[in-house]
């Protein structure tokens, strides 16, 4: 029997980046959301690091942030991760793997951590890989996740939207999440931490998406068919931004097919779970 772990997808409408010498206590503040659309993880214990694999959908790929949570928890493992959402997109692939590996490790073995050690394992396994920053902290705690203070907790502190709402998206390619991240990130953080102040002075999800849109511009990373996308949605009485970091545009409730768009839909939901076996 393999122990599984069931991981939302995570989009990021806004966020500043926080470095640290620390990966558990660097990372981002921002907000986002929580997606039942997410990574289901499995894991397999196997006896020495020569039997470490990851198959993604069936298909064999490095991920240095899994690599990461297996040398931090010491195990060797055959790791399969399926998943519907599209990767290098916005939608947290890596971290997703990366907590659904911690928690299905301890589980099957048994490991005696904790749920904020396993987090902070996964968080920190994610910022050295360098593909994320706050997603995995924000797919562990599920819904509308709001980061007040960058890291894993207890450095990292998380608050939150209560709504759940319906969300579409639709992908028109990929970010690479490590080169914005590793390159300067002055100007993109400003406008991080002025969406937050503006998502702190209403919280509601209207302005989160409208803080995300206005982050998105302002932090220049919108391309040509983000921005023709988001635009089709408000004429059509919706409201959109763009998911961080990919070239990727998600709406609230029929947003986007109510714009003539052949978009996936899902809810927010629930934070990263162990499945029953
Ligand atoms: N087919 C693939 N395309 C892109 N990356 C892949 C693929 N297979 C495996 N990877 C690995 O997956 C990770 C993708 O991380 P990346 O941060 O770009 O995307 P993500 O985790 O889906 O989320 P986000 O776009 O939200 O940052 C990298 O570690 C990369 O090496
Ligand atoms: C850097 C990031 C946008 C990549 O998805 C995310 O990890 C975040 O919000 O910190």
């Amino acid at each position: 029997m393999t122990a599984r772990a069931f991981v939302p997808g995570h989009v990021t409408g806004f966020f500043s980046v926080h470095p640290d010498d620390d990966p558990v206590v660097a990372g981002s503040r921002g907000a986002g959301l929580a997606l039942s659309d997410g990574v289901t993880v499995g894991v397999e214990p196997v006896a020495d690091p020569s039997g470490r694999r990851l198959l993604l959908n069936g298909r064999a790929v490095e991920m240095p942030a899994v690599t990461g949570v297996l040398d931090r928890l010491g195990a060797d493992a055959r790791v399969t991760a399926e998943t519907e959402l599209p990767i290098s997109a916005g939608f947290g692939v890596s971290g997703a793997c990366a907590l659904g590996t911690a928690l299905a490790l301890d589980a099957e073995t048994a490991g005696g951590h904790t749920d904020r050690e396993l987090v902070a394992v996964a968080h920190a396994s994610e910022v050295e890989a360098g593909t994320g920053l706050g997603d995995v902290v924000g797919q562990a705690r599920g819904g509308m996740p709001i980061r007040l203070e960058p890291g894993a907790p207890p450095q990292g502190y998380l608050d939150g939207l209560p709504a759940r709402p319906g969300v579409e998206y639709i992908t028109f390619g990929g970010l690479d999440t490590a080169e914005v991240i590793g390159g300067d990130t002055e100007a993109l953080s400003r406008a991080g931490e002025a969406a937050l102040e503006t998502l702190h002075d209403s919280p509601t999800v209207e302005t989160f998406v409208g803080a995300s849109r206005r982050f998105a511009r302002e932090a220049r990373l919108t391309t040509p068919d983000v921005e023709t996308a988001i635009e089709d949605v408000q004429a059509a009485g919706g409201e959109a931004a763009m998911a961080m970091l990919g070239q990727t545009v998600f709406a609230l409730d029929d947003g986007l097919s109510r714009a003539g768009y052949d978009a996936r839909s899902c809810r927010v939901t629930a934070g990263a779970t162990l499945l029953e076996a």
